[in-house]
C-alpha cells in the first residue's frame, strides 16, 4: 500500500483564517468597532522589518486596522516601556505586538510585561504564559497556537500521541510544550543539550521542530507516518529552508509543513485570531 504524505499548506490555511476574521470584523463593524493592532519595531533588523510588513498586510485583508510604532535602534527599555504605556490607553488599540528580537543587548522581559495582558495579542506576558501553563489558556504564542490549529484542522488527535519538540524557545517549545499537555499528550522538548535527539524524535507521532538548524532532521530520525511541523526559517544562500531535510523526509512524512509555506503563514494568521479574540474580549458591553 502507497502511504500518501499530506503537505500542510500554512498559506492556504491562513486564507480561510483571514476570511474568517473579515468576517467577525464586520460583525463588530456594526455596532462602530474596528479591531485596531498596534505593532512596535525598534531599530532596522531586516528579517523584522519584513516580518512586520507581512502582518499589517495580512491585518488589512482581515478588517483589522493596524498601525506600526518605529522606534530607533539607540531606544532605551524606559522609552519602549512609556511607548507601549501610551498604547495600552488607547481604545483604538486592542492588540498590542512588540517584535523580537530587540536590538543588542535589550532585554524584552520587562518591555513585555508592561503591556496590558488583554491586550497582548503574542502571549508572551506572564500573566498568559502562567494561565497557559495552569492549563487556561488565554491569549497564547502564536506559532504553538497555528501548530495546534493546523492539526485540530487536519483532525489528528492529540489525546495519547507522542509529541516531540526540538527546541526549548520561550516563544515556541516551552509554550508549545504546555498545550501539548493540557491536550493530553505525552510530550518530550530535546534541546542543544539532549544526549541523543535522534533517539527521542523517533518516538514522535508528531514533531515540532524550531531549532534554527537548517537540515538538522533526517530520514532515518522520523517514525514513518509521523506528522512534522518545520518552523525554522533559515537562509542557506538565496534559499530559504528549515530546519527539516524536507527532500528526504517528505517521502516518509505522514503530513509535513513546507518552508516557506507552512508555519510562516499560520503563524500570522493566529495573530490576526488572538487580535479579535481581544477585541471581542474588550467590547463585550458595548456589544
Ligand atoms: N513579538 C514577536 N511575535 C512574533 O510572532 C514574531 C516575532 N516577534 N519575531 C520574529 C518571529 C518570526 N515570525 C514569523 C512570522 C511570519 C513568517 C512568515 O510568514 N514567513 C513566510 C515567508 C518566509 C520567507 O520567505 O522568509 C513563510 O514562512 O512562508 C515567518 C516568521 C514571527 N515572529
Amino acid at each position: 500500500m502507497i502511504e500518501l504524505t499530506t503537505i500542510i499548506d500554512g498559506k492556504a490555511l491562513a486564507g480561510e483564517v483571514e476570511a474568517e476574521t473579515l468576517e467577525r470584523a464586520k460583525k463588530l463593524a456594526n455596532k462602530a468597532i474596528v479591531p485596531g493592532l498596534a505593532t512596535v519595531l525598534v531599530g532596522e533588523n531586516p528579517a523584522s522589518q519584513m516580518y512586520i510588513r507581512l502582518k499589517h498586510s495580512a491585518c488589512s485583508r482581515a478588517g483589522i486596522r493596524s498601525e506600526n510604532v518605529l522606534l530607533p535602534e539607540s531606544s532605551t527599555e524606559e522609552e519602549i516601556i512609556a511607548k507601549i504605556e501610551e498604547l495600552n490607553l488607547r481604545e483604538d488599540i486592542n492588540g498590542i505586538l512588540l517584535q523580537l528580537p530587540l536590538p543588542g543587548g535589550l532585554n524584552p522581559q520587562r518591555a513585555m510585561m508592561s503591556i496590558l495582558p488583554e491586550k497582548d495579542v503574542d502571549g508572551f506576558h506572564p500573566r498568559n504564559m502562567g494561565a497557559l501553563l495552569l492549563g487556561a489558556e488565554r491569549l497564547v504564542p502564536c506559532t504553538p497556537l497555528g501548530i495546534i490549529y493546523a492539526l485540530e484542522r487536519l483532525d489528528k488527535k492529540l489525546e495519547g500521541t507522542e509529541v516531540v519538540i526540538v527546541g526549548h524557545s520561550n516563544v515556541v517549545g516551552k509554550p508549545l510544550a504546555a498545550m501539548m499537555l493540557n491536550r493530553n499528550a505525552t510530550v518530550q522538548v530535546c534541546h542543544v543539550f539532549t544526549r541523543d535527539l535522534a533517539e527521542h524524535t523517533r518516538d514522535a507521532d508528531i514533531l515540532v521542530v524550531a531549532a534554527g538548524v537548517p537540515g538538522l532532521i533526517k530520514k532515518e530520525m522520523v517514525r514513518p507516518g509521523a506528522y512534522i511541523f518545520d518552523v525554522g526559517i533559515n537562509r542557506v544562500g538565496d534559499k530559504t529552508v528549515g530546519d527539516v531535510d524536507y527532500e528526504e523526509v517528505s517521502q516518509i512524512a505522514g503530513a509535513i509543513t513546507p518552508v516557506p509555506g507552512g508555519v510562516g503563514p499560520l503563524t500570522v494568521a493566529m495573530l490576526l485570531r488572538q487580535t479579535l479574540n481581544a477585541t471581542e474580549d474588550q467590547t463585550k458591553d458595548q456589544q
